[in-house]
């Protein structure tokens, strides 16, 4: 299977600073991907790094399996939008002549048709004559939706964008960007640090924090976590155990191990009991957001939520 976008391996140092650690991730085509995680998790910079903007110091990423920074090409570059950052529009242009202006300046071919398309798609016909600097903040980022799919992208990346918009405003972006996919089979990935909003609408969420990828999910409501007395185990046994899919490792000793999944013991055991014998196991529900919280809770330490043996 070919994804539209595959990270390997990305490390990302800015400044000497880790910013991006060993981060790995195929993404499916058609589907929205949710990317969460507190300030300065590294969203934005993975984002970014899709963008062609940073370039990781080690690692790779492919776009429909082309190495986007071994072998750039302007094609692919033309089938990604964004909203990263605040978009940048001119303040003395309407909102229909900012467009154009995106139009042509991407050398790409329209009609006036399409533009007023475009800004009814976001609710902005009645403004298309305003003035950018006479708008407010949700008719700003409603333009940057309209421009980040302008050029018919197979790729939207798409930070925070609801920042600073009403209830109304966040309920009508979130069912374009389900529109988009259902309509034109884009691919979203969208930052977020709000799990109950971008739960509504994404297939996969992916948890960040210091710059790594510490938990991916499809289950949208509950999980089961697992707490597991084993008999002493080994590394290996235990990389083993993490590469399985749909199986979470979330702490790790070698006598014990806690584990996420949407799956029920049974199934469960089917994996594990090839690879680890299991003294105790213990199941509980845990709700998203209380993972989420638990992954980050300031009190566990950073070893906590690694994948290795202890
Ligand atoms: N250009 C840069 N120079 C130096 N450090 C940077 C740069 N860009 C990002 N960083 C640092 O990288 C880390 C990750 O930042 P990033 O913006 O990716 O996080 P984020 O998850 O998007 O945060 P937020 O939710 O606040 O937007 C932060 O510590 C930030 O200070």
């Amino acid at each position: 299977m070919t994804y539209l976008i595959e990270l390997k391996d990305v490390n990302i140092d800015i400044k000497k600073k880790q910013i991006l650690k060993e981060v790995n991730f195929k993404f499916e085509k058609g589907k929205i991907y949710g990317l969460l995680g507190p300030n300065g998790a590294g969203k934005t910079t993975l984002l970014k790094s899709i963008l062609g903007v940073f370039k990781p110091t080690s690692g790779d990423i492919l776009f429909n399996g082309h190495n986007i920074y071994r072998q750039p090409s302007m094609n692919i570059m033309k089938e990604i939008g964004s909203i990263i950052e605040f978009p940048g529009f001119y303040a003395n242009l309407t909102l229909s002549e900012n467009l154009a202006l995106h139009m042509s300046y991407h050398r790409i071919k329209y009609r006036q048709e399409q533009i007023d398309k475009l800004l009814n798609f976001v609710g902005l016909s009645k403004q298309k004559d305003k003035l950018f600097s006479q708008t407010s903040l949700g008719m700003k980022q409603r333009m940057g939706i309209a421009r980040s799919i302008a050029n018919d992208p197979q790729l939207l990346l798409l930070d925070e964008p609801t920042n600073g918009l009403d209830p109304q405003g966040i309920k009508q972006v979130r069912e374009m960007l389900i529109q988009e996919v259902e309509l034109n089979d884009r691919t979203i990935i969208v930052s977020s640090h709000l799990l109950n909003e971008i739960n509504l609408i994404a297939d996969q969420l992916l948890f960040m924090n210091n710059g790594e990828i510490i938990l991916t999910t499809e289950n949208k409501e509950e999980m089961n976590l697992f707490e597991i007395q084993i008999v002493q185990s080994d590394e290996e046994k235990l990389e083993e155990l993490q590469r399985l899919s749909g199986i979470e490792v979330i702490k790790s000793t070698p006598t014990y191990l806690e584990i996420i999944t949407a799956m029920e013991e049974p199934e469960l055991l089917g994996y594990i009991n090839n690879i680890l014998q299991i003294r105790e196991i213990k199941c509980s529900n845990i709700s998203l957001e209380d993972l989420y919280l638990y992954l980050l809770s300031e009190s566990r330490s950073e070893e906590d939520v690694q994948y290795a043996i202890s």
